[in-house]
C-alpha cells in the first residue's frame, strides 16, 4: 500500500501537536469505532477493510517530504521530530474481516497513546466505512439473486480508482463471484470475467459477423451480447447460428447477455429459443442498471436469468452512499487505571458507551443461531453455566432470560503493542466466513425490507456506569 501517513484530517495534527505541547502525548487512551445505522436499512452490516486498515498501520511512517509539508503548514520542530520517529506501538482489537455486526457495537478498539490513536482515526474510518458499505450492498444484491452468480461490473462508475479497486474487493467479500476489474483481480486474487461491449458488435458489418469473430477467438468461452439491434429478431437467432457452428467444431457455448429492454420478457423468450435450438445449458446473463429491488422483481416476474452483471448501483451503493462509522473516545489512562469517558448528546442515541469494552455474541446452543449481542466492560465475565438475563438498554423492562447458550467474543487481537497478531486470509475464505456468519442469523434479520432489529444490549455493569455518568453530568454539569 502506498504511503498514506498524510491521509488524515488536519485537526488530528493540530490536536497531536497540542497533546505534545501539553506533554500528555504519551498518555494512553481508548477509542471505539462503531456505526449507528445499518446501510440501506439492512438487518446487519458486513465489516470489510480490516486488512487494508492493517496495511495502513503497518506502513505508517512520515517521509522527509511529508515532514517538510507538515512544517509548511505551520508546525514547529518539536512536533516534526516527534513525527519523524512515529511508529504505531499501540494495541488494536477488532472483528474478523467479514463479520456481521450491528449498530452501536465496537468494531475496532484502539488502545494507544493519544498521539497515535488520534492520527489514525480518519484513515481507519475512511477504509472500513467504505468497504463495509459495499460489502453490505453486495450481500443485499446477492440475497435477491438467491444463489445465482453476481458479477461486479462497476469500475467505470465508481467514485474514482480507489473506490473501483477496494469496492470490487468488498463486493466479492459480500458475495459477488467475480469482478470485471483487472487490477482488483490481480491485487486480491479475485476471479476476473467479462463478455463484450456493444462496440464489438458495432465494429463489424453485421451482428452475425461480430458473433462469429468472437466465437473464433474464444470458442470455449463464448458468451454473446444479444441486444445491440433486436434481441428476439436478430440477437438470439444469430447467437444460435454461431452456437451451432461452435458445436460442430466440438465446443459448447457459454451463453448470452441481455443488456436492455424488458429483461423478464426477453429472458423468457430467449430461454425458449435456446432450449428449442438444443442449448438448454446456455446461460442467460442480464445487466442494465440492476440492483436488489430490480433483481427481486425480475425473479417474481419469472425471469429466466442465471447470472447478474451489476455495476453502478453496487459500486456506488447508490441508494445509500455512505456508512456513518464513527471513532469515539471511551477511556483515558490515569495512574495505571482506565477512566471511562462519555460523550453526552441531546439525542439519546448519540450518547456513547463509556469504558474499556468488549462485545460478545450469544448463540442458542441447540440451533447455533445468534440470540443477541452484549456490550460489556472488558473485565466482565459471563458465568456460562448460569442463565443469562439481558435487557433492552432504553425500555429496561423488556427482559429476556437465556439458558443453554454459547458465547463468543467478537473482538480479537489485531495489533498488540505494535506487533501484528491478525492472520490475513484469502478473499475466498473471507467470503465463506461471511456466508457462515449470515447463516447464524434467523431469517427475520435477513429480510431486505423492514428486517427485525437484532438485539444489542449492554451488560448491567456497563448500563449502570453509563447511567451514573449521565446523571453525574446532569447534576453537576461535569464529567
Ligand atoms: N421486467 C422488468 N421489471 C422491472 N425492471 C426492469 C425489467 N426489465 C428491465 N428493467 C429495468 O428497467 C430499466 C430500463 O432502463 P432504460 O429505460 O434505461 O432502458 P434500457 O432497457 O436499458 O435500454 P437502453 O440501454 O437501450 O437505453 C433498467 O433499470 C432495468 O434493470
Ligand atoms: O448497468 P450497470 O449496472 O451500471 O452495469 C454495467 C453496465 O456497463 C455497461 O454498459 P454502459 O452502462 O457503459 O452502457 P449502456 O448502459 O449504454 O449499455 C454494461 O453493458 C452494463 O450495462
Ligand atoms: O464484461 C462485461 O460484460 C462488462 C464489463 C463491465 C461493464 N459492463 C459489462
Ligand atoms: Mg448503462
Amino acid at each position: 500500500m502506498k504511503n498514506l501517513a498524510l491521509l488524515t484530517d488536519f485537526y488530528q495534527l493540530t490536536m497531536m501537536n497540542g497533546y505534545l505541547n501539553n506533554n500528555i502525548h504519551k498518555d494512553t487512551v481508548v477509542f471505539d469505532m462503531f456505526f449507528r445505522k445499518n446501510p440501506c436499512d439492512n438487518g446487519f452490516t458486513i465489516i470489510a477493510g480490516i486488512e487494508q486498515m492493517i496495511e495502513y498501520i503497518e506502513n505508517l511512517k512520515f517521509t522527509e517530504e511529508d515532514l517538510d509539508y507538515i512544517q509548511s503548514l505551520g508546525f514547529d520542530d518539536l512536533f516534526i521530530n516527534e513525527l519523524r520517529n512515529f511508529k504505531f506501538s499501540g494495541t488494536i482489537y477488532g472483528v474478523k474481516e467479514g463479520s456481521v455486526m450491528f449498530p452501536g457495537e465496537p468494531i475496532i478498539r484502539v488502545k494507544a497513546t493519544c498521539f497515535e490513536a488520534q492520527l489514525i482515526e480518519t484513515a481507519i474510518l475512511n477504509i472500513v466505512n467504505f468497504q463495509s458499505l459495499i460489502a453490505t450492498k453486495a450481500s443485499r444484491i446477492c440475497t435477491a439473486a438467491k444463489g445465482d452468480s453476481v458479477f461486479e461490473f462497476g469500475l467505470r462508475r465508481a467514485q474514482g480508482p480507489d473506490a473501483g479497486i477496494y469496492g470490487a474487493r468488498a463486493a466479492v467479500i459480500g458475495g459477488c463471484s467475480s469482478t470485471s476489474n483487472v487490477l482488483a483481480g490481480k491485487m486480491f486474487d479475485i476471479p476476473v470475467v467479462g463478455t463484450q461491449a456493444h462496440s464489438w458488435i458495432q465494429t463489424f458489418d453485421t451482428e452475425l459477423e461480430a458473433f462469429r469473430a468472437y466465437a473464433k477467438t474464444y470458442p470455449d468461452k463464448c458468451m454473446l451480447l444479444v441486444d445491440t439491434y433486436d434481441t428476439i429478431q436478430s440477437g438470439v437467432p444469430n447467437a444460435i447460428t454461431v452456437f451451432n457452428e461452435l458445436r460442430q467444431l466440438g465446443y459448447e457455448p457459454r451463453g448470452i447477455r441481455i443488456d436492455s429492454g424488458d429483461l423478464a420478457y426477453l429472458s423468457k423468450r430467449a430461454r425458449k429459443m435456446l432450449d428449442e435450438a438444443g442449448f438448454p445449458n446456455a446461460l442467460i446473463v442480464a445487466s442494465s442498471d440492476l440492483d436488489e429491488d430490480t433483481i427481486h422483481s425480475l425473479k417474481i416476474q419469472g425471469a429466466v436469468i442465471n447470472g447478474w452483471g451489476v455495476g453502478t448501483n453496487l459500486i456506488t451503493s447508490k441508494d445509500c452512499p455512505a456508512l456513518g462509522g464513527v471513532y469515539k473516545l471511551a477511556a483515558v489512562e490515569k495512574n495505571n487505571g482506565l477512566i471511562p469517558k462519555i460523550k453526552i448528546s441531546e439525542n439519546p442515541e448519540k450518547i456513547t458507551n463509556p469504558g474499556y469494552k468488549k462485545v460478545v455474541r450469544i448463540y442458542e446452543k441447540c440451533s447455533g443461531k445468534a440470540q443477541a449481542d452484549l456490550i460489556m466492560l472488558e473485565d466482565e465475565i459471563i458465568e456460562r453455566n448460569k442463565p443469562l438475563t439481558i435487557f433492552h438498554p432504553v425500555y429496561t423492562w423488556k427482559k429476556k432470560v437465556i439458558a443453554n447458550y454459547e458465547v463468543r467474543e467478537l473482538l480479537i487481537p489485531i495489533f498488540e503493542e505494535g506487533i501484528l497478531k491478525y492472520k490475513k486470509q484469502s478473499i475466498q475464505d473471507i467470503q465463506n466466513y461471511v456466508k457462515e456468519e449470515i447463516s447464524t442469523l434467523w431469517p427475520e434479520y435477513l429480510r431486505l425490507k423492514k428486517p427485525e432489529f437484532y438485539k444489542v444490549d449492554l451488560s448491567k455493569k456497563l448500563w449502570d456506569l453509563k447511567q451514573t455518568m449521565v446523571n453525574q453530568y446532569k447534576e453537576s454539569g461535569e464529567i
